[in-house]
């Protein structure tokens, strides 16, 4: 073990409609590949390095239809990944590719992810995730958001809201996940900083179509 004194959330409670399953490695192995080249730059300001394919998140300002980012068909390992996570957490093989957002993403030590919920008017509830490789000391973490506050009671900033429910993902290559529910909108996700390591993920989710970010015709 590295650390006698850990903060790794202890998992004392699983967050309702969080499902993990596990891809073939092999499947892992070659998708990774498939995107590595895609990220090797630098991340500058961004709390990862990313690349995105299908509709981009990232290209899009508010209130502002989301543009075209690279084609799912030009990554046929990340295909087959995406739809066998899918079906291996219950979900469809059916990618619905006209309103599908990829993030790919690498954390090297420095990067992290600040615990958040997915916008709910922008993204359909489901999501779904895969980690592709982690030889980092962190993971997705699921922080429970406390109940509202009372009536006149003002809480202040969004971290002061955040109950001590953690729950840690074990990550392994391929171990993929799908956010519904309780864990979708009642618990924040984030990745700590990693330290050491890298950890490659991919994300992927669904631009609802009566959103003002969805456009039937958005173009290259
Ligand atoms: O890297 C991950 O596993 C999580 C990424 C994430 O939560 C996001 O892109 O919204
Ligand atoms: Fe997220």
């Amino acid at each position: 073990m590295e650390d006698s004194v850990s903060t790794t959330p202890v998992n004392l409670d699983y967050p309702d409609g969080l499902a993990i399953a596990r891809v073939a490695e092999a499947l892992v192995e070659a998708a990774l590949a498939e995107v590595q080249p895609h990220l090797q730059g630098d991340s500058g300001s961004l709390p990862s390095a990313m690349f995105e394919v299908g509709l981009s998140y990232s290209k899009t300002t508010r209130a502002c239809a989301l543009r075209r980012a690279a084609p799912l068909a030009d990554l046929p390992y990340l295909r087959a990944l995406l739809e066998a996570a899918s079906v291996s957490l219950g979900g469809p093989a059916d990618l619905r590719e006209r309103q599908l957002n990829v993030i790919c993403r690498r954390y090297l030590p420095g990067h992290g992810l600040e615990p958040h919920r997915d916008l709910p008017e922008m993204i359909e509830e489901d999501i779904y995730g895969c980690v592709l490789s982690n030889t980092s000391g962190s993971a997705l973490e699921f922080h429970r958001l406390r109940e509202p506050e009372p009536e006149g009671h003002h809480g202040g900033r969004e971290e002061s809201r955040i109950s001590p429910s953690a729950f840690r993902v074990d990550e392994l290559p391929g171990t993929c996940f799908r956010q519904r529910g309780a864990a979708r909108f009642e618990w924040n996700h984030g990745i700590e900083k990693v330290s050491y390591g890298e950890r490659w993920s991919v994300t992927w989710r669904w631009i609802r179509t009566d959103s003002v970010w969805f456009r039937e015709d958005s173009a290259l």
